[in-house]
Order: structure tokens, then C-alpha cells, then sequence
């Protein structure tokens, strides 16, 4: 079956469960909330739903229920690669289920059907200054096409009805993660090799194109193919996603929705530590190893200096894990098989026998260890991608997987629009002195 018929039968199948819920159990309690967490940022508080992924705070992610290194065994691979396509990943997020190679061809032909972006786009964006962030660029380009949402069209017919609204947000969520790499080749030519702009081959798979669009040769395939999948999808409640899913959930189409995604990843606390770590890394070689090679006491000194200077460790903590991120860990696993003598590789890794130790040490971080961040940006100086402001680019590119994924199931669920209740200060107060609100 091809793949929007699958998920219609698994949202047909699944709907009534979301239905009795909230029919027959809508008032049991899951959690409670606290001031803390009122005031912190919602930390763990239990009032989202996803079936994409779930985060364990010590195993990590798990996509529909398999680990990163389970998710990697049972995909069919890319032709002489080790690792799936992007494609085949696509259909087991959306799913749950593992595609036959059939079934990922199928998927491979429906991109390539969606591959083109439209011209005004890039000329929207070579309008541009050329220093101008690449992720604002990557957002103004998903604005910019909104013009093409089917779902927007759809909902403007006066024939919008509620019960096949998914189809229309399925549609461009097709669309958008199958243009999403051509738009970031399309900026990282721009910004970074003189707008040589490379033409889309039709014979490659998601990843294999987008190695082929920046200009990058054979190995860099697996590359982005890992790198794409990796950074999907991290449960529902990171910045991104939920930005994806509160925007989406005002009936916004997934253009607006994705482009607000887009701008919280662009934050220096989520998707752009990736470059923050490589700045601090670069920085660090600079100022301490100009005369000799990095050692522990020097990488512990500027840790220091920094977490002294007030400034957080980029790469390292996280709101939900308190282990070692898997995602860290796969690519740590890739860097040792393939370039294990890279000397940046080999600081990165010199950090890790640290860094954990160092932020024990300061008493703050709950989670002293790495996550997906710290590891990323290595691979891509290795192979060439130098541009560290590009790095978060990538980065939208894969989490346009999940996001889009999401989205389709919350319309098929029709998940209602997104309005947590607001409470004041003195509010908060009353109930702190009263030792808690009277329900
Ligand atoms: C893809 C991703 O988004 S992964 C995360 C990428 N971000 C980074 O790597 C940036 C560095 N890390 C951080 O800033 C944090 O660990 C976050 C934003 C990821 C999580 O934030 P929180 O859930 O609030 O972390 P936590 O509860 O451990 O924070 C407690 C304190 O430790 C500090 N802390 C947390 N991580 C670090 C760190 N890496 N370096 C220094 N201090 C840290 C916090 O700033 C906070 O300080 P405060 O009390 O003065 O405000
Ligand atoms: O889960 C989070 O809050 C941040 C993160 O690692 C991600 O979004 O990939």
C-alpha cells in the first residue's frame, strides 16, 4: 500500500482511542504542577501527546518505540551504504511501520515529484544581505512559500471540513520536507561558494542529493542521510517542535508553522549550541593551543572561563536526558570508525573526558553530560562544511522530518488548538502562602 493510503487506515484505526480517552477518561489526572514549574520553563510537566518518539531521560529517544542503533538496523539501506535513506525514515516516522524497499521507492518517487522551489523564493532570499543569518534565510524561504500551502488552499475553498484536514497538511508536509534540502543547498551555495548553485539530480535519494547539491563528494551521502534522521525528532516538547505544533494547532498551515519551528531552533540554547560549539572549540585552539597541543588541564582552565564568565557550556546539559545523549553517541561511534585522527575529532573527545566532570564540579547543570550538539559540528568540519553558522541549518533540514510528522498526526487526531491557562504573580503568591491552590 502506498504510503498516504498506510496512514489513513492507521489514523482510521487509531482515532477511536484518542476518542475514548477523552470521552471516558478525560478527567483522570497525570500530573500536578508546581510553582517551579510554572516559573521554569513547564519542566516536566506531562501534558503533551506524541506517538512519533518518546524521550527516556536516561536511555534517550527511541523513534516509534526503536533505539537510534535499532532504528538504523531495520531500514532498508541506501544502494552501498550502511545507512537508510532518508525516505525509508520518513515512512517509518509517519507509520510506525518498517517500509519495503518498494515501499521507499515509492516514497523516493513522490519527492521527486515535490523537489522544485519555486524561483521567487530564491530570489526572496537573494534579496537578502548575503551576511544575513542562514537560518533566517531557511525561515524566510518556508514563509516565503507559503503561497503553495495546500492546506492554506484548502482551508480558503470554503470546503475545509475537519475530518480529512490531514490529507492537506500531509500534502505539504511531503512538499516541505522534500524541498527543505534543496532550499538550505540552495543558501549554502549562496553564502558560502559564490552561488555556484548545483542542479537537483533526480537519480538520488533525499541525502545523496543534498551531498551532491553542496557540491560534496561520496562519503558525504551517510553524512547527511545520518545527520538528517538523527536530528528529527525529540519528542513533542522541545522548542521546535512544540513552536511546530502550537502554531500549526491555530489551523496556521505548516509553512507558517514549520517557519516558527524554524525560529526557536534558531536559538543559542536548542538547534544553534551546534554552533556555538564549534565557535567555542575554534575559540579554544586559538587562545590556549597557538604554541602547543590541547591537554586536560587546559581544556578544565577554559571551561572555567567560561562558566566564570557567566556563559553555559554549549553542547552539554539538557532539560530532559540526565545521560549521555544516544544521538551524541552515534556520531561519536561514526567519528571513531571514520575519522578517528581528525584532531578536532580528538578535542571533542578530550572535552568529553571533562566537561562532565568540570560542570559536576560547578553544581548547577542537572545533566553534566552531551548532547546531540557537542558531536555534530566535527563530522561537518571534517568533511568541508566549514561555516559553523551553517550548522543549524542542517539541523532544520532534519527536524523538518519530525515536526512535519507531528503535524500530520495532530490534524488527523484533531488535536484542538493550543491554549495553556495564564495565572499573576500575586496569584502564585496567595497560593504559596495558602500552601497551594484550592481546587
Ligand atoms: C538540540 C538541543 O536543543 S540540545 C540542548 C542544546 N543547548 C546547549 O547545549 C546549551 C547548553 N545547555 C544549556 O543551556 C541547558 O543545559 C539547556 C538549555 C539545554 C537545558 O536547560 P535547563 O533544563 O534549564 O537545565 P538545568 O535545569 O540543568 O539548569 C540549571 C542551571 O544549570 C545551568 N546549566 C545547564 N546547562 C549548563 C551548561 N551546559 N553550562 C553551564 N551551565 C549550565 C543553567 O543555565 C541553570 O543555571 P541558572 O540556575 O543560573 O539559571
Ligand atoms: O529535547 C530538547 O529539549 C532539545 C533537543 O535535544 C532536541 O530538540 O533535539
Amino acid at each position: 500500500m502506498a504510503l498516504k493510503e498506510t496512514l489513513k487506515q492507521k489514523l482510521e484505526e487509531f482515532r477511536p482511542r484518542t476518542t475514548r480517552l477523552v470521552k471516558e477518561f478525560g478527567k483522570v489526572k497525570i500530573d500536578e504542577v508546581t510553582i517551579d514549574q510554572c516559573i521554569g520553563g513547564a519542566r516536566d510537566v506531562r501534558c503533551l501527546v506524541t506517538d512519533i518518539s518518546y524521550l527516556d531521560p536516561q536511555e534517550g529517544i527511541r523513534f516509534r518505540g526503536k533505539t537510534i542503533p535499532e532504528t538504523f538496523a531495520c531500514l532498508p539501506k541506501a544502494a552501498g551504504s550502511d545507512y537508510p535513506t532518508v525516505e525509508a525514515f520518513w515512512y517509518f516516522l509517519l507509520t510506525g511501520d518498517v517500509p519495503t524497499q518498494e515501499q521507499v521507492d515509492a516514497v523516493l518517487a513522490d519527492w521527486k515529484t515535490r523537489q522544485a522551489v519555486p524561483q521567487y523564493v530564491f530570489d526572496i532570499i537573494r534579496a537578502m544581505p548575503l551576511d544575513s543569518h542562514p537560518m533566517a534565510m531557511l525561515s524566510i524561504g518556508i514563509t516565503a512559500m507559503q503561497r503553495e500551502s495546500k492546506f492554506a488552499a484548502f482551508y480558503e475553498s470554503g470546503k475545509f471540513n475537519k475530518t480529512v484536514a490531514w490529507e492537506y497538511v500531509y500534502e505539504d508536509a511531503c512538499d516541505i520536507v522534500a524541498r527543505i534540502p534543496v532550499l538550505a543547498a540552495f543558501i549554502y551555495n549562496l553564502k558560502y561558494r559564490g552561488d555556484k548553485q548545483i542542479a537537483i539530480d533526480p537519480a538520488l535519494d533525499m541525502g545523496a542529493n543534498f551531498a551532491h547539491m553542496i557540491g560534496q563528494g561520496e562519503e558525504y551521502k551517510d553524512v547527511a542521510r545520518m545527520y538528517f534522521i538523527l536530528h528529527s525528532d525529540h519528542e513533542s516538547g522541545n522548542v521546535s517542535a512544540h513552536t511546530t505544533h502550537l502554531v500549526h494547532s491555530a489551523l496556521s498551515d505548516p509553512y507558517y508553522a514549520y517557519a516558527a519551528g524554524l525560529d526557536g531552533l534558531a536559538g543559542p540554547l536548542h538547534g544553534r549550541a551546534n554552533q556555538e560549539v564549534l565557535d567555542w572549540t575554534i575559540k579554544f585552539q586559538e587562545k590556549y593551543c597557538k604554541d602547543q597541543e590541547p591537554t586536560r588541564e587546559l581544556i578544565t582552565r577554559a571551561l572555567w572561563d567560561t562558566l566564570n564568565s557567566g556563559q553555559v557550556i554549549p553542547g552539554y546539559g539538557h532539560a530532559v536526558l540526565r545521560k549521555t545523549d544516544p544521538r551524541y553517541t552515534s556520531q561519536r561511534e561514526f567519528c571513531q570508525k571514520h575519522l578517528p585522527n581528525d584532531p578536532l575529532f580528538k578535542l571533542v573527545a578530550m572535552i568529553f573526558e571533562v566537561a562532565p566532570g568540570v560542570l559536576t564540579e560547578h553544581g548547577k547543570t542537572k545533566n553534566p553530560w552531551p548532547n546531540v550538539d557537542a558531536q555534530s559540528g566535527v563530522i561537518q568540519w571534517h568533511y568541508g562544511v566549514k561555516e559553523w553558522d551553517f550548522y543549524t541549518v542542517l539541523f532544520g533540514v532534519g527536524r523538518a522530518l519530525g515536526c512535519m510528522a507531528n503535524i500530520t498526526w495532530d490534524r488527523g487526531l484533531g488535536y484542538a488548538i493550543e491554549r495553556p491557562k495564564s495565572v499573576t504573580t500575586p496569584m502564585l503568591e496567595k497560593w504559596a502562602a495558602e500552601g497551594g491552590r484550592k481546587m
